[in-house]
């Protein structure tokens, strides 16, 4: 696989800022690649001077692999693969002095935030709450410190949220932590303040390269600029068209705010689709003309047309996933297809239900990402609470999570006076249960308790120095009565095992983890694994999101639930964000390789109540003629009727002699 002449001039283009702005499967992703590849074998950086950024884990691990394979030896060693936020939190452990945190600082869940917010805001209702945690978060990821969001306040909202921000700051500081924001914030302001860690950050980073651009927010972007500093050594490729995170706050805009912060830049375009059929490459540029731009670009394909979209109304979403899980069972054993090769994607999460039911009914293995969110366990979150708390002292979510896992007659009121008494001290809750004078204006029953977890902390921290991190999850999970409560807690001796499960992966994950890290350092690297990132899929069908499925490539991709209340989702219809919507529906078509199919139900129960349902508007912006609606052909039909049930007979056949 060669790689045509713009791919090359982007993989040689070495000296100053460079940006590959390029549609769907034109190769960006693997421009980066082969550009590691040629920096490192032309002696030009070594590899541990080259960072790339991806947009998720999985993808990081997914570009490591692949840059192994590219470069033989031990060439590679040292290169950094890694989000955003990960580079990120690496850059606070080394610099955390200058950051202002102490060795072991915590990472706050958004779940710890917000239990923060709420404490900040004594009445307020959620939803007041969840607004002003996202007018903070916008606000840092704007790259603004406390005092800066005050300066810039105009209105008495914007007052208050620079007041709640300069409060919630303060709470992060005290408990020796940093939320997901901070940990691209933080590292922004240390470059952009202190001159000399700049430098030796240029110097540590000679080269970089960020894939997916067109998704970072601004806070992304500054620690780019900051790090590539004024040469600009960096590559970075992204698509205008596959800007799908604009609610998380990434802007799209930063692309042409690039050519205006480097006037050297130099732009390549890359034109040709290697990934997608004729057909679905035609249906994907006719649905994205629709969005306006500046300039519109178009892909073309040397592939063939292949096979037609098949367009499917079903009745209802079961009748829908039915469909979807007989067809892959039908092309999995007629073209001798592997169930990896397969795709099922959705708007929301909670489609998935019925697919797996389908799924499991037929017997097709699957593997979904996101909806099992391991790390989202009660079991997990209580460990990594304790981790957390072995690690930093400081941590008094991680603490008043730690101190109730399992419970321990320990009640809300005790714990609202422990808190009122170690503020007074000046001392973080896990230390104030050491002194024996504070604890005795506790109710005593509440203070022997609390003195007896003390005593058990102040044995699992001596074990934390001695013990590897693993080993220190098994012996925590014991002696913490974690796996005892958990036991109890459950119902059947099954779902202890596979809750007990959970707890085991936890420890697996850290016998995998780099060595010579602690275990705070790990439990901080694990609060940044994203849950679709978590479980190995095997040959198995894949279920994921559109938003997980960025960047990725399937031969036989299957969308469900594409009707108008899904596919634009209804809340972004009422907001106006139905450009959004259509790149979404882009990135999803843009996955397959050989083959597509798109689904909507009839109807669907909301409420108990029947809602019809019509097909999204976005189908009458695909090319009628690369499509193949039910029943539109019905000799086809007949003869896909007579070929699935020679096919279905044959297997039955195979399933009786076996
Ligand atoms: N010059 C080439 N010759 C043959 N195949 C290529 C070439 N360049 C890329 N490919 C293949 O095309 C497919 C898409 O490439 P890649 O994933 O890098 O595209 P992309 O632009 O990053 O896509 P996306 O926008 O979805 O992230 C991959 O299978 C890749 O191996
Ligand atoms: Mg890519």
């Amino acid at each position: 696989m060669s790689l045509n002449p713009q791919q090359q001039a982007a993989v040689s283009h070495c000296e100053g800022p460079l940006l590959v702005l390029a549609g769907a499967g034109s190769g960006k992703t693997r421009v980066i690649v082969e550009k590691i590849a040629h920096l490192v074998g032309s002696g030009r950086y070594p590899a541990k001077r080259i960072a790339a950024i991806t947009f998720t884990n999985k993808s990081a691990k997914e570009m490591r692999e692949r840059v192994a394979k590219r470069i033989r030896g031990d060439a590679a060693e040292g290169l950094t693969v890694s989000t955003f936020h990960a580079l990120g939190l690496r850059m606070l452990q080394i610099e955390h002095e200058r950051a202002g945190l102490r060795r072991g600082f915590s990472i706050f869940d958004s779940d710890d935030s917000t239990a923060q917010f709420r404490d900040l805001m004594p009445g307020a209702k959620p939803d007041a709450i969840q607004a002003m945690q996202g007018l903070v978060s916008r606000a840092k990821n704007a790259g603004l410190s406390p005092e800066q969001a005050r300066a810039l306040a105009r209105s008495t909202p914007e007052h208050e949220a620079a007041m709640i921000y300069e409060l919630y700051q303060a709470r992060l500081a005290a408990f020796n932590a940093v939320d997901f924001d901070d940990l691209i914030r933080l590292p922004v302001q240390l470059l952009e303040t202190d001159a000399e860690c700049a430098l030796a950050w240029r110097e540590r980073i000679g080269y970089l390269l960020v894939d997916e651009c067109q998704d970072s927010n601004d806070a992304q972007y500054r620690l780019l600029k900051a790090l590539a500093g004024e040469k600009g050594n960096f590559t970075a490729v992204g698509d205008d068209d596959q800007s799908i995170y604009a609610w998380r706050g990434a802007n799209p805009e930063n692309l042409s705010q690039m050519a205006r912060d480097y006037p050297a830049l130099k732009v390549v375009k890359l034109e040709q689709n290697y990934r997608c059929s004729n057909r679905v490459l035609r249906a994907a540029n006719a649905l994205i003309a629709n969005n306006p731009h500046e300039h519109l670009k178009t892909l073309w394909s040397a592939n063939a047309d292949g096979e037609r979209i098949r367009v499917w109304e079903c009745r209802d979403a079961a009748h829908e996933a039915e469909r979807v899980a007989a067809e892959i069972q039908f092309v999995n054993a007629a073209r001798k297809v592997e169930w990896s090769e397969f795709c099922i994607l959705f708007r929301s999460n909670h489609q998935s239900r019925a697919l797996e039911k389908a799924l499991q009914m037929l017997r097709v293995p699957y593997h979904l990402s996101g909806g099992t969110a391991f790390l989202d366990r009660g079991e997990v979150k209580d460990a990594l609470a304790w981790l957390r708390m072995l690690a930093n002292p400081d941590d008094d979510a991680a603490f008043l999570r730690a101190v109730q896992a399992p419970g321990r007659g320990v009640g809300q009121t005790t714990l609202a006076k422990l808190a009122e008494l170690s503020r007074n001290a000046g001392m973080p809750m896990s230390r104030a249960i050491e002194s024996v004078g504070l604890l005795k204006q506790l109710a005593p029953r509440a203070a022997s308790s609390l003195s007896g977890f003390a005593d058990l902390v102040r044995g699992l921290r001596a074990e934390a120095v001695r013990l590897p991190p693993a080993e220190l999850v098994r012996v925590l999970n014991e002696r913490s009565g974690l796996l005892a409560a958990l036991r109890a807690q459950c119902k059947t001796e099954e779902m202890f095992r596979i809750r007990r499960g959970n707890l085991d992966e936890l420890a697996d994950w850290f016998d995998g983890a780099r060595g010579g890290a602690g275990p705070g350092e790990l439990a901080a690297s694990l609060a940044l694994l994203s849950h679709a990132d978590k479980g190995e899929p095997g040959n198995q069908v894949r279920l994921m999101s559109l938003h997980a499925a960025k960047g990725l490539e399937f031969r036989y991709v299957f969308i469900i639930g594409v009707d108008d209340d899904t596919l634009p989702h209804e809340a972004s219809v009422e907001e106006g964000r139905i450009d959004e919507e259509r790149r979404l529906l882009y990135v999803g078509i843009t996955r397959a390789k050989e083959q597509l199919w798109l689904s909507y139900p009839r109807e669907s129960q909301r409420w108990g109540e029947r809602l019809k349902l019509v097909p999204s508007r976005f189908l009458a912006e695909l090319p009628a003629a690369e499509l193949q609606r039910d029943g539109a052909d019905p000799v086809a039909d007949a003869a896909r009727k007579k070929e699935r049930a020679d096919v279905g007979f044959a297997a039955i056949r195979a399933m009786l002699e076996s």
